[in-house]
């Protein structure tokens, strides 16, 4: 199993609506997806799939259920982990609650894929979230303040690790507009952080997918023949090519890195 931690600089930008629907591209794929809400303090994923869950993380945390008892099956092809508000408190478990948690996310197999939506910005959580992950994907839209704050992130990202990270540039009033984005971020990224940025794709600005989230329901479901419904699946195409999802899964190790043991 592969781990996608999707983030950006700025809020707002789309990364919980893209969390969703790359999710669901790969899992119409073929591919087994678990997203887990990590966007501490605005939990939203289960409210963008019109689902109110019975229990999360936290239940996980206090030791009342394990994971895969609050792993929600979604009608969309993808389960679920909602809202992990909690999720800050793993860093401060004992060592006997953090082993459970381990053993618990371990025996989580059969996914190929879990997808992080983190917060927005720098946030130690964001960061821990990001740094453990196997592959991290910076979400900008073309606006000026929104391009700042993904170089910022990068910058941040890159400090503490040379890792690979790639970019989907949203809400791109067209496919060069997107290019010139990413050419411009990509330049910075290599020239001033010595770090790559792989650009994946752009979303355009598509009042449809503002109507999906008004119906809680995801784009991808309710409109799969639109033009950005196409430019989300091409970017999912893009996001795992050539990437076989390990047999042995990399849950643990990505475990291990989140919480530090
Ligand atoms: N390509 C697009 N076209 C039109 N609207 C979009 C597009 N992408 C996202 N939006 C809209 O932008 C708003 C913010 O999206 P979303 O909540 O996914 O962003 P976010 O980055 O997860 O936000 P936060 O940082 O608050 O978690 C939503 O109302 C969504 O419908």
């Amino acid at each position: 199993m592969r781990t996608l931690c999707v983030t950006s600089g700025k809020g707002g930008v789309g990364k919980t609506t893209l969390s969703i629907n790359l999710g669901i591209a790969l899992a119409r794929a073929g591919r087994k997806v678990l997203l887990l809400d990590g966007d501490l303090g605005l939990a939203n994923l289960n409210v963008m799939l019109g689902i109110i869950p019975k229990h999360t993380i936290h239940d996980v945390i206090r030791g009342h259920k394990t994971l895969a008892q609050i792993v929600i099956p979604t009608p969309y092809g993808l389960d679920l982990i909602a809202g992990a508000n909690g999720i800050a408190e793993l860093a401060d478990l004992g060592e006997r609650e953090r082993v459970q948690v381990m053993r618990d996310l371990e025996a989580l197999n059969g996914y190929d894929f879990l997808i992080i939506d983190t917060g927005a910005g720098i946030g130690d959580n964001v960061v821990r979230f990001v740094l453990a992950a196997d592959d991290v994907l910076i979400v900008t839209t073309p606006h000026p303040t929104s391009l700042t704050d993904a170089y910022g992130i990068i910058k941040t990202i890159l400090a503490q690790e040379a890792k690979p990270l790639k970019l989907l540039v949203n809400c791109a009033p067209s496919p060069a507009d997107a290019k010139r984005v990413a050419t411009r971020l990509a330049g910075v990224t290599d020239r001033f952080m010595n770090g790559t940025l792989e650009f994946v794709g752009h979303v355009p600005v598509d009042s449809l997918i503002e109507k999906s989230i008004l119906a809680q329901k995801p784009h991808l479901i309710l409109n799969p023949g639109s033009t950005s419904a196409r430019c989300i699946e091409q970017a999912a195409t893009r996001l795992v090519n050539g990437q076989t999802p390990n047999l042995t899964s990399s849950l643990g190790r990505f475990l291990k890195r989140l919480i530090g043991h």
